[in-house]
């Protein structure tokens, strides 16, 4: 699942709920839905920021609902639908944004990340390709170059190889949640 809260300063904060890395469950896909279409439509809210629950951003496609039918919201549409939020939205990068994790956070605006964070795309590892948005989204931020070294080996990388590589726009060893709170709140109502 995952949870609304609306924070001082008219910021949205939604929380991936999945232990115990809040990988892409049907459950949590269908919160995000609907909590971004919540996000949207109160006018109160100005900025949205997405994290994961206890310090990890998100796995990526829960890999325990692999054996069964695909259930609950796909995922391209339901990242296109935070892309296209006329809010800002930032990801708060947390442990691991991995997979699917990683493309829904490209989706978003702005990504801040702890330095402590991992970041990649490991669908080759299990045989399957970024099929998510990454291999559009990711050439696009940082070059072909570097997007492909990432899809094609899987590997993880650093913080603060993303915020070189521009895949990130801020790294904090503070929370980084309350810093990407912090960023949306100043860029708010910017276009
Ligand atoms: C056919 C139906 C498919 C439906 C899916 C549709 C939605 C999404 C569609 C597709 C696009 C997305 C594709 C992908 O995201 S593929 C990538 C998936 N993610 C991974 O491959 C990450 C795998 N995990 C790891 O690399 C590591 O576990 C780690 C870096 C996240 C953490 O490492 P470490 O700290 O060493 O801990 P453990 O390895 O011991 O793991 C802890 C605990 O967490 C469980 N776990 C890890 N990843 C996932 C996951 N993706 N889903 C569910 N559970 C996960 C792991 O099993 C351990 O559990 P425990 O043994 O019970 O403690």
């Amino acid at each position: 699942m995952a949870t609304y809260s609306r924070l001082p300063g008219s910021v949205a904060l939604i929380t991936l709920q999945n232990p115990p890395v809040n990988a892409l469950s049907a459950a949590v896909r269908q919160g995000i839905v609907d909590t971004v279409q919540r996000a949207l439509k109160d006018p109160k809210v100005t900025s949205v920021v997405i994290c994961g629950q206890n310090g990890k951003f998100c796995g990526g496609a829960d890999i325990r609902e692999f054996a069964g039918p695909m259930l609950g919201p796909p995922l391209v549409p339901m990242i296109h639908a935070i892309e296209a939020v006329d809010k800002p939205v930032a990801a708060a990068i947390e442990g691991v944004a991995l997979g699917g994790g990683l493309e829904l956070a490209l989706g978003c605006h702005y990504r801040i990340a702890h330095s402590k964070a991992l970041l990649g795309l490991p669908e080759v590892t299990l045989g399957l390709l970024p099929g998510a948005g990454g291999t559009q989204r990711l050439p696009r931020l940082i070059g072909l170059t570097a997007a492909l070294d990432l899809i094609t080996t899987g590997r993880h990388i650093s913080a603060a190889e993303a915020l070189k590589l521009g895949i990130v726009d801020q790294v904090t060893d503070s929370n980084a949640v309350d810093q990407a709170v912090e960023f949306v709140r100043s860029v708010a109502g910017r276009s």
